[in-house]
């Protein structure tokens, strides 16, 4: 018996490439209907998990269980895993109809069945109008919805979605990203989505598991792990974020030119967020000072990057309080929430 909590677990799963490990001891749970991103630089062995998970490798050690099952060592076809690749894979000669059907004849469904099921499946990817189309006449979108609702056909108990969104621009990116979700929520399937995209795993996801060099440094939900990062990795990689070294005493943490109080004991590492900081000579718990170095104008904000005696600290401003001109001297200071200590 395994609860919805566990619907998912990844128990101490190592996979060996030749001599290198790309992935060391991970152990990670999904609940059902949760959408978990794996999170982390190029190499840190995200696709890797993805593709424990979906069979195409086995793991050299631990196990992966699903509703209570072990499959780590079942073939791909005979887990009900749906997944989407990053460059979609679709076949080029077969219609956007026969591409979602394709996986229902590999199960060995009938024509009828598959074509009623695949034009369901487009349908809830809002691509009705297009069954007779072939890839090279869809957008980079639409064929990425084709490749969802291939995945989606064989109503999988786990969706994998491994980048899907890297090769659409920015706009249809941010579409996509709340489609996806949305869809996810609505159908409830558990997901697990890899992004190397910080903003894209904070936006869709209920947690993030961030990953580093093939190990799990922290998993928490989105809020979490902005508010409350428990290593400096995972701080700077949630982005915008300025990681300073120092000691504490007392209660005052302090490095070179820098001191910040509310500390606690053993504290040597000062986090501070980007985006709750401003410019200010006000009294408040951070006294450091500096020179603007650089001022980009980014729409609705300003990013603003002050050299003071412990490095560069990275501010993002309202535009309708922009900052001084480069090379003025100016002093920082936190709003709730803006500094965090490890
Ligand atoms: N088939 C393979 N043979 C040997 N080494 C591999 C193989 N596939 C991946 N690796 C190595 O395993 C490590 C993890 O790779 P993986 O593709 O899982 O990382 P990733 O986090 O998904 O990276 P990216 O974001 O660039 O896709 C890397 O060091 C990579 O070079």
């Amino acid at each position: 018996m395994t609860s919805n909590k566990h619907y998912l677990t990844l128990d101490n799963a190592t996979a060996i490439y030749g001599d290198s490990v790309a992935v060391s001891g991970l152990t990670i749970e999904a609940a059902k209907g949760e959408l978990l991103s794996l999170l982390g630089p190029s190499g840190c062995g995200k696709t890797t998990t993805l593709r424990m998970i979906a069979g195409f490798i086995r793991p050299s050690s631990g196990r992966i269980i699903l509703g209570g099952e072990d499959i780590s060592r079942r073939p791909v076809h005979t887990r009900n895993i749906g997944v989407v690749f990053q460059s979609y894979a679709l076949f080029p000669h077969l219609t956007a109809l026969d591409n979602v059907g394709f996986g229902l004849r590999m199960r060995h469904a009938g024509k009828a069945e598959c074509r009623e099921k695949a034009a369901a499946a487009l349908d809830t990817v809002g691509l009705g109008a297009y069954y007779d189309r072939y890839p090279g006449q869809l957008s980079g979108g639409q064929q990425q919805r084709v490749a969802l609702a291939r995945a989606l056909v064989i109503e999988p108990d786990v969706l994998l979605l491994d980048e899907p969104l890297s090769n659409l621009d920015a706009h249809l990116r941010a579409d996509m990203r709340s489609e996806i979700r949305s869809l996810q929520q609505r159908l409830g399937i558990t997901t697990v989505f890899v992004t190397h995209d910080q903003q894209e795993a904070l936006a869709m996801s209920d947690r993030v598991a961030v990953m580093s060099k093939g190990l799990l440094m922290e998993i928490g939900s989105p809020v979490s792990l902005c508010d409350r990062p428990k290593s400096a990795f995972t701080a700077s990689f949630l982005g915008a974020r300025t990681v300073i070294k120092g000691r504490t005493e007392a209660g005052r943490f302090a490095a070179p030119g820098l001191t910040c109080d509310g500390a606690p004991e053993g504290a040597t590492r000062l986090v501070l967020r980007a985006s709750r900081l401003r410019l200010s000579d006000e009294p408040g718990p951070l006294h450091v000072s500096g020179t603007l170095v650089n001022a980009a104008f980014l729409g609705d904000t300003y990013e603003a990057d002050i050299q003071s005696a412990c490095g560069t600290i990275r501010l993002i401003v309202p535009s309708d309080m922009p900052p001084p001109p480069v090379g003025t001297s100016c002093s920082i200071q936190t709003q709730p929430g803006g500094a965090t200590f490890i």
